[in-house]
């Protein structure tokens, strides 16, 4: 099982470089990766597996970030409105591609984490607030998937790390909460 001693730190030069795009087929290696990576998020949310393993909440996880450079993405998204109710979005997402996005912009008013980052970095991380992304699934099929607000936010901090890009590195230097006025700030 992935556990916080597989994920990579900031200064890791794997984190800043462009991950390669993945052969389709999937391999039964890439296949393997995308559903640890996936199982590591869904352990990571629960309560009893997080305090015995010792792992950081996780929404979404990209393989560079387990010194995998390749285009692999998992995302569990919990939908936190009804207990027990499925996730928002609970997938694996090989090579992914923004096809296209809004004008429109948003960020998350508290800001967002990383497992790579062992360090609070305030500021709000200014991003598109929709997005259509094409991408292989675990299956080897090929979808086009829209997203909004959180889960697209979720979504590009994961395709940033597949780019090198940290999140910190979308964040105002001099004022770190500025927002242009017509930016969503999401609760
Ligand atoms: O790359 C993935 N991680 O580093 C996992 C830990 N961070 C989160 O779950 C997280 C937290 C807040 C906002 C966003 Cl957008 C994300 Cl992604
Ligand atoms: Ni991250």
């Amino acid at each position: 099982m992935i556990t916080m001693n597989d994920v990579i730190r900031e200064g890791h030069p794997t984190l800043r470089a462009v991950a390669k795009e993945v052969p389709i087929p999937l391999s039964d290696e890439d296949v393997a990766l995308g559903k640890d990576m996936l199982q590591f998020l869904k352990n990571s949310q629960d309560p009893e597996l997080a305090e015995k393993y010792k792992l950081r909440g996780g929404v979404g996880l990209a393989a560079p970030q387990l010194d995998v450079s390749k285009r692999i993405i998992a995302l569990e998204i919990p939908n936190t409105e009804t207990e027990g109710a499925d996730p928002i979005l609970s997938t694996v997402m090989y090579n992914p591609k923004i096809v296209s996005h809004s004008v429109q912009q948003a960020c998350l008013d508290e800001g967002e984490g990383c497992l790579s980052v062992d360090r609070p970095v305030p500021g709000y991380v200014i991003r598109q607030a929709r997005i259509t992304v094409r991408y292989t699934d675990i299956n080897g099929d090929t979808q086009k998937a829209r997203f909004k607000n959180y889960t697209a936010i979720v979504v590009q901090h994961e395709i940033d790390h597949l780019n090198g890009i940290m999140f910190y590195d979308h964040i105002n230097e001099k004022n770190p909460f500025f927002a242009p006025e017509d930016v969503l700030i999401l609760g």
